[in-house]
């Protein structure tokens, strides 16, 4: 039977669509979102969340000459679907295939690139601004969830959007849900709301007096006043209004009669912003999803709730973090854990119920989460900041300014160092060996395995100083873990396994290719010496140096990019101390993003795993002898 999705080609093709035919779209993009993202894995429940809000926008607004701009945008594959993406859904997140988020590069009708949160509405006044300048009349509709507007940056973007008062509209998706459920003080604002059936009435009462006036800006402004008293009854402040914003809600987020009339209510009001409050379900439509909201933001392929590394009988690296830092706070009452909304992602959920007092979520709040460790830092405590590579990006001042430059012993533990796999250019923790590496003060780690995680935490709160340590997705080698934790001197490398033909530098999960590559190169009659170069900063200079005295082929490898990496500081190393006859190959990320697609493909690309750093070093140990030889002849 034909379905109305396959005579979709672009959102006009929606246009003329009744009522009851976008309902029937709406179940059939469920449908096939269901079918293909259990099967591939993603972002499903937020994306079921927000079908009935993607197909109003698409029937009131006309992209891609409107804006609409979606906050991380994990939700946006009803977006794809109906913007000629139908055909490439099947291959979202896979090498090759169509992103995960929204991406400018991938079409015309993604507005902006997404991944990191909190940015729709800065970009959206942006736009509404460049719109004015250059005398255009398009529309502009920034979608953010209850997660991402505790960002800092969201809330800097509403106080400059109602400053300027530019024509643009906020569509904030509440679903009482982050990736957990959202915290903070917002949130049990916006909670007051949603569950106040005293301001249901209100606005059910505003809703009727709006529908029987044309839907002119003058009338518009007046419903708002009218709703604005009702909800002086209920909320102590009509934060939005006094933000700037005229205000709508909470709408039934899966009503598209609903969305459809308050969408088009704010596109004829012309004078300042909109903000429009919709109540969704996260997981809406698919019964595993709505109930258990928290597995199903992001699954693996086949649909289990992704838990990194759950289907391996080796633990995720998150699981020794978590264990190891409870195992620590048991014993220290100075340590706590900061999280900026991922407890999940970290495997905290353990120690939240065990000892609620010592893990602080403090929402999608990088930055704060950094000067609020320093804070305690400054009092005394032993804090843990635990954010993604990817993520503590955004915090880059504060690790500088509050953290190193006053000494303040704050712990980073970042986690998804190096390729992350189908997240993409957005997400791959790839830059953290450089912008750690070059703050002064700053100690900066990267474990070759699970046990030396557990033991490099451990040094890290003991030693009284700022240090980071990064460490990757998934799960751990397999070794045993030592019940004892203890410490490993800070700048100390670790020489693996000896051979004179060359010397392979790596760090992190690069050491266990390493060392697999040295198994394939013994096969071919070439002897290496691995070394572990598990702190990058301070680099361990002496057994650097040491070993460049008697091999002159040296290799680094690392999951970061080669500007300001480990191969960089190697390099400046051998130069301070003239050893012009060493010959050094940097194996890392190019200058370049890299795209999506599981960590084995991306690894093999960029020649990170066992066969590719073996090719290199055979091909780097000819090439090298070569250059001797013909040096020697001049
Ligand atoms: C800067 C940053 N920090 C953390 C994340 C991880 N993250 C992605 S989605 C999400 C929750 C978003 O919640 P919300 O905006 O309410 O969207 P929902 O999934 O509920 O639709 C988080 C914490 C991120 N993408 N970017
Ligand atoms: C959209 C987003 O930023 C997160 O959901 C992220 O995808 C989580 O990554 P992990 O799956 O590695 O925890
Ligand atoms: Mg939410």
């Amino acid at each position: 039977m034909s379905k109305i999705l396959d005579g979709i080609n672009s959102p006009a093709d929606l246009k003329p669509l009744s009522l009851v035919d976008l309902n029937k779209l709406a179940i059939e993009l469920r449908e096939e979102m269901v079918t293909r993202v259990t099967a591939n894995g993603g972002h499903l429940a937020s994306s079921l969340g927000v079908v009935e809000l993607t197909i109003a926008l698409h029937k009131v607004f006309n992209c891609p000459d409107d804006k609409i701009v979606w906050d991380v945008g994990h939700q946006c594959y009803a977006h794809k679907l109906l913007t000629g993406r139908r055909e490439q859904f099947a291959t979202l997140r896979q090498y090759g295939g169509i992103s995960g988020f929204t991406c400018r590069d991938e079409s015309p009708y993604d507005a902006f690139t997404t991944g990191h949160a909190s940015t729709s509405i800065s970009a959206a006044v942006g736009m509404a601004a460049a719109r004015d300048l250059s005398g255009d009349n398009y529309n502009v509709i920034a979608v953010i969830g209850d997660g991402a507007i505790t960002g800092g940056m969201a809330l800097e973007a509403l106080n400059n959007a109602g400053h300027l008062g530019k024509r643009l509209i906020v569509i904030l998706n509440d679903n009482g849900m982050s990736i957990s459920p959202t915290v903070g003080a917002m949130s049990r604002l916006l909670g007051k709301v949603r569950f106040d059936r005293r301001y249901y009435k209100a606005s059910e009462k505003s809703k009727r007096l709006l529908s029987r006036f044309d839907m002119g800006s003058r009338i518009w402004e007046i419903g708002q006043r009218i709703k604005g008293g009702m909800k002086k009854m209920v909320m102590p402040t009509t934060l939005w209004e006094e933000f700037g914003f005229a205000y709508t809600g909470p709408i039934d987020g899966h009503n598209i009669n609903d969305l459809v009339s308050a969408l088009e209510q704010a596109k004829s009001y012309s004078h300042k912003p909109a903000l429009i409050h919709i109540v969704t379900t996260k997981g809406k439509g698919y019964g595993p999803a709505e109930s258990d909201a928290i597995n199903f933001h992001g699954i693996s392929p086949k649909g289990s709730p992704k838990k990194t590394g759950s289907s391996h009988k080796l633990l995720p690296y998150s699981e020794i973090f978590a264990r190891t830092v409870e195992k620590m706070a048991w014993e220290n009452p100075k340590i706590a854990v900061i999280t900026a909304a991922m407890p999940d992602g970290y495997c905290l959920g353990h120690m939240q119920s065990t000892m609620p007092n010592r893990i602080f979520d403090v929402g999608i709040c990088e930055q704060h989460a950094v000067t609020f460790a320093a804070g305690m830092a400054a009092q005394g405590m032993t804090p843990i900041v635990a954010i993604y590579s990817t993520f503590l990006q955004r915090a880059f001042d504060q690790i500088i300014h509050d953290v190193a430059l006053p000494k303040l012993p704050v712990v980073f533990a970042l986690d998804r160092g190096g390729i992350v796999g189908e997240d993409g250019k957005t997400h791959q923790g790839i830059f953290d060996l450089s912008y750690l590496s070059l703050i002064p003060d700053m100690i900066l780690a990267s474990p070759k395995d699970e046990n030396e995680l557990q033991h490099l935490l451990y040094t890290a709160t003991k030693c009284g100083k700022p240090m980071a340590i990064r460490y990757p997705r998934g799960v751990g080698t397999g070794v045993e873990l030592e019940p004892e934790l203890r410490e490993i001197p800070v700048g100390s490398a670790e020489i693996l396994r000896k051979g004179p033909d060359a010397a392979l530098l790596a760090t992190g999960a690069s050491v266990k290719a390493a060392m697999a590559a040295a198994d394939l190169l013994e096969m071919q009659g070439t002897r290496v010496t691995v070394v572990n170069m598990r702190y990058i900063r301070p680099l361990d200079e002496d057994v650097i140096l040491g070993l460049a005295s008697d091999i002159k082929s040296i290799i680094t490898i690392e999951e970061n990019v080669l500007n300001g990496g480990l191969g960089s500081l190697v390099a400046a190393l051998l130069k301070r101390a003239s050893m012009d006859d060493v010959g050094l190959k940097s194996l890392g990320i190019p200058d370049e993003f890299v795209t999506h697609g599981t960590q084995a493909q991306l690894r093999s690309n960029y020649h990170l795993d066992a066969e590719g750093i073996s090719s290199e070093t055979l091909a780097f140990i000819d090439e090298f002898e070569i250059s001797k030889k013909i040096l020697a002849s001049r």
